[in-house]
């Protein structure tokens, strides 16, 4: 009969897994906790430690590190290898189930002691992951309680189980290597930054067809952020970078919000009590650039909005989900790729991102809004009123999203012109007010960092912008407030900045 052996610290479906194996005829082998767990639930189950003869020591620092089960565990399928076995007494493992002591968690938690980090790091389990992933021409090693129904079905259907193996192995390898990785940036205080990555998707070219590209994700086995391409072709590199930007900015409003994006920018954003109107005004927004973007939506998206969506040439729909009314207007566009991309609860402001630079990874917390406590303060004579404020408030979340130097003009809570990529904010000013043409007049403008000079103040004036939203803090922002309150526009300081580059 197969050996199993089993040493969790998660024991999260174990009991149905151990009981599935039973059932196929294997024998389970457990280290104490494993053990006790299993027994307590009727599973019939052999303590490691009876069969080496030794008992776990050293408060559990020594539990399965033992030649009987390493040999168990590396022994070949080779003659000499099975005398090994046969002389000692020794069994053969086929099956290895270990999840490790969690280092990482443990470690994120404030105050944790030194002691306390140490004796979280797993020795033996990450040892008998790597004999079982280096012996996978002959063992299944799991290492994740989500891969258990894979291994059983595997089992059940008595298929060769080679290429299950060597990837339970590869899975296993990539997970000793991260959690060795992390407890050297732990003792090193961040000098090593563990960082595995798993290919995701070969992609057809990179920004441009002469250059390769590949998608890689966090965890192995993830679909394009985590989510579903429902129709359409794959997501290009170009699209990938455009999907993300847009769900960044639709996840960073509560009300139902559409955002198009062209090239990376926003080119129209929009809340609304429905996402067929939201998509309505972002798309009013600027119409000629939308042609040819993504538009993404943090509602599910019903037939009214698909409807909208029809006519204009798009090249990914991204939302939390789709009517399948949506599905069947959508289904005629034949080249527009759609995208089921769940929403997430857990954007925060110590999420970290990567970006690559010559030689080298920056990496920075996430900027999903002002930090927590912000206050705004009215710098100028006149206040904004009730209408204005709302608007100030949507174009500043939106102007977070937009390139450096980045301006947002908004009227209610929707953008009317956007200015973004300029090396001077002035221009950006002229753009967003050239982009937005008579609707400028009465709008509110944003603007992600403070202005240096008057001058974009005086542009805005003569457009008709009625009040200004800016973090504040250049040295010029008393002639800034002079040319503000000169025009009697209403200004806020924020007192945080939003860059974007
Ligand atoms: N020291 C050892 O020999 C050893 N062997 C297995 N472990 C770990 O002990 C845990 C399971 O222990 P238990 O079955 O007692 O709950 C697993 O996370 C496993 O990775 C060990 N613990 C730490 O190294």
């Amino acid at each position: 009969m197969p050996n199993a052996l089993i040493s969790v610290t998660d024991k999260s479906q174990l009991v149905e897994f151990a009981q599935e194996l039973v059932t196929l005829g294997w024998v389970i082998w457990a280290s104490g906790g494993t053990s006790n767990e299993l027994r307590k639930n009727s599973i019939t189950v052999n303590e490691l430690s009876d069969y080496t003869g030794m008992g776990e020591m050293l408060g559990g620092r020594v539990k399965t590190l033992h030649p009987a089960i390493y040999a168990g565990i590396l022994a070949r399928d080779i003659h000499e290898d099975e005398k090994v076995l046969a002389n000692n007494n020794w069994l053969r493992f086929d099956l290895v189930v270990v999840n490790l002591y969690p280092f990482e968690k443990k470690v994120q938690s404030p105050n944790i002691d030194l002691s306390e980090a140490i004796e979280n790091i797993d020795i033996g389990g990450v040892a008998l992951l790597r004999a079982a992933a280096k012996n996978f021409q002959r063992v299944l090693v799991v290492c994740d309680p989500a891969d258990y129904s894979v291994v059983i079905d595997a089992l059940k259907s008595g298929q060769n189980t080679e290429t299950l193996r060597r990837s339970l192995a590869w899975k296993a390898f990539g997970v000793t290597s991260r959690y060795d990785a992390f407890i050297a940036g732990f003792l090193s205080s961040g000098e090593v930054y563990p960082l595995n990555l798993y290919r995701c998707q070969n992609l057809r070219y990179g920004e441009n067809p002469h250059q390769q590209a590949i998608f890689y994700s966090f965890s192995p086995n993830e679909k394009p952020f985590d989510g579903r391409v429902l129709q359409g072709k794959e997501l290009s590199y170009n699209n990938i970078l455009d999907v993300d930007a847009g769900w960044r900015v639709v996840s960073s409003f509560d009300e139902p919000t559409v955002a198009i994006i062209k090239h990376l920018s926003p080119c129209g954003i929009a809340s609304a009590n429905t996402v067929a109107e939201a998509y309505r005004q972002a798309l009013e927004c600027d119409p000629v650039s939308a042609f040819g973007g993504i538009v993404a939506s943090n509602r599910v998206i019903d037939e009214t909005a698909a409807i909208q969506m029809k006519d204009l040439f798009i090249e990914c729909i991204v939302s939390p989900g789709f009517t399948s009314e949506a599905m069947e207007i959508l289904s005629r566009k034949k080249n527009c790729r759609v995208i089921e991309i769940p929403i997430s609860t857990q954007y925060s402001n110590e999420q970290w991102e990567l970006r690559s630079v010559y030689h080298g990874v920056l990496r920075q917390s996430v900027d999903w809004g002002d930090p927590h406590g912000t206050e705004w303060r009215v710098v100028t004579s006149k206040h904004p009123d009730q209408e204005q404020m709302v608007a100030l408030k949507f174009a500043w979340k939106a102007c977070q999203h937009v390139k450096s130097n980045a301006i947002v003009l908004a009227k209610g809570k929707s953008t009317v012109g956007i200015g973004g990529g300029q090396p001077n904010r002035v221009q950006s000013v002229r753009i967003a007010i050239e982009n937005a043409g008579e609707r400028a007049r009465g709008a509110v403008m944003a603007s992600d960092a403070f202005f240096p000079f008057p001058d974009s103040i005086e542009v805005a004036a003569k457009a008709g912008i009625g009040a200004i939203i800016q973090p504040g803090g250049s040295v010029r922002d008393n002639d800034v407030i002079r040319a503000a309150d000169n025009s009697g526009i209403a200004m806020i300081f924020t007192g945080v900045r939003h860059f974007k580059h």
